[in-house]
């Protein structure tokens, strides 16, 4: 459990403290059972909202990557939705997203949450992960804000332990809070060494590839999904239609249009997503332009549309049209 105390002593560190060290770039991804913190901790290490959060679970449907621009590396974030046992053909479409980035990243932090036993849902995911073999496994103990020293150290042997049981060694195991920004950084300083060298693989400041498109998408699609309850979250999805800069704007005061749809599965949703007297929906749409002025840094005229995409989960060519 070296983790948990400094930068390991390794090769890496001493060349980095040198000032020798090669730079090293590559891709990580965070799993863990749905809610494990996994938006929350890559926002936190790019530093920026780039993933969606909620308090809801699978929210997370597109590959969003954070990247983290550092002295000594680049560290491009996957954010996967959950392992799931697959009830529809969306379920299984993830599923396969989730085992294809597991396959193809150098680094896989397991994140469980510090104030949730151990369960057979992260067993399922940490067994999965122990058939990847030759890919480092970081353990991440996250939400550390929301127990006591006792749980905590609890939750660190538990972790320890699964590992052996499944016949392998975690490259680190490391307690964080992304809320209260304990050991984020530190974090980033155990995931670096073990990227491959390599030149950095994205210009500096970029934050996420992620086309803006989406992002915009799922900034609405999170603020649709507050306060809805329990049975819709799986039903909505977002698809932003145009985005265009206004014409005949004075060039210090731009606006940019943008014209989105939320779909919904059944007609007896509609209301639920507009509310009485169209409350709700105006409010989804005020409080998603915010983010959406933010991440793309112009005004923003916000014109959302809801539409039935009947049983959209269940039909291949939906899903295709929705962007999965
Ligand atoms: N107290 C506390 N809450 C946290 C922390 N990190 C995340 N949360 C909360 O936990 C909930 C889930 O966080 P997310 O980051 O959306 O979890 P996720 O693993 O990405 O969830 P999915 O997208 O559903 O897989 C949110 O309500 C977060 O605010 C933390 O460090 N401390």
């Amino acid at each position: 459990m070296g983790a948990m105390s400094v930068r390991p002593d390794t090769e890496a560190a001493a060349q980095q403290a040198a000032g020798t060290a090669p730079h090293r770039a590559g891709f990580a991804c965070f799993v863990g059972r749905p809610n494990a913190g996994k938006s929350t901790l890559t926002n936190a290490l790019v530093g920026q909202k780039v993933a969606i959060t909620s308090n809801r679970p699978q929210t997370t449907r597109h590959t969003v990557r954070g990247i983290v621009h550092r002295d000594d590396a680049q560290l491009i974030l996957v954010d996967t939705p959950g392992l799931h046992k697959p009830r529809t053909l969306l379920g299984e479409r993830l599923n396969d997203v989730v085992r294809t980035t597991w396959a193809e990243v150098d680094v896989i932090g397991f994140c469980l949450p510090a104030d949730q036993k151990l369960g057979p849902g992260d067993k399922y995911i940490v067994k999965e992960l122990a058939g990847i073999k030759k890919t480092p496994k970081i353990a991440i103990i996250t939400k550390t804000d929301l127990v006591d020293s006792k749980q905590l150290a609890e939750q660190l042997l538990a972790v320890s332990r699964l590992g052996e049981e499944l016949g392998f060694e975690w490259a680190e195991i490391i307690p964080v809070s992304a809320v209260k920004d304990t050991q984020v950084d530190l974090l980033g300083d155990l995931i670096a060494p073990l990227l491959p060298e390599s030149p950095p693989l994205y210009p500096e400041g970029d934050l996420t590839d992620e086309p803006e498109m989406v992002m915009v998408a799922e900034l609405i699609r999170e603020a649709a999904l507050e306060g809805v309850r329990d049975e819709l979250p799986h039903s909505i999805a977002v698809v932003v239609e145009e985005m265009l800069p206004r014409e005949g704007r004075p060039a210090d005061k731009p606006l940019l249009d943008i014209h989105a749809n939320v779909y919904i599965e059944r007609p007896s949703q509609k209301g639920i997503i507009i509310g009485p007297k169209g409350k709700r929906l105006k409010d989804v749409g005020t409080k998603s332009r915010k983010h959406i002025e933010a991440l793309l840094g112009t005004p923003v005229f916000l014109d959302l549309h809801v539409k039935v995409a009947k049983d959209w989960q269940r039909d291949p060519k939906q899903l295709r049209k929705l962007g999965f």
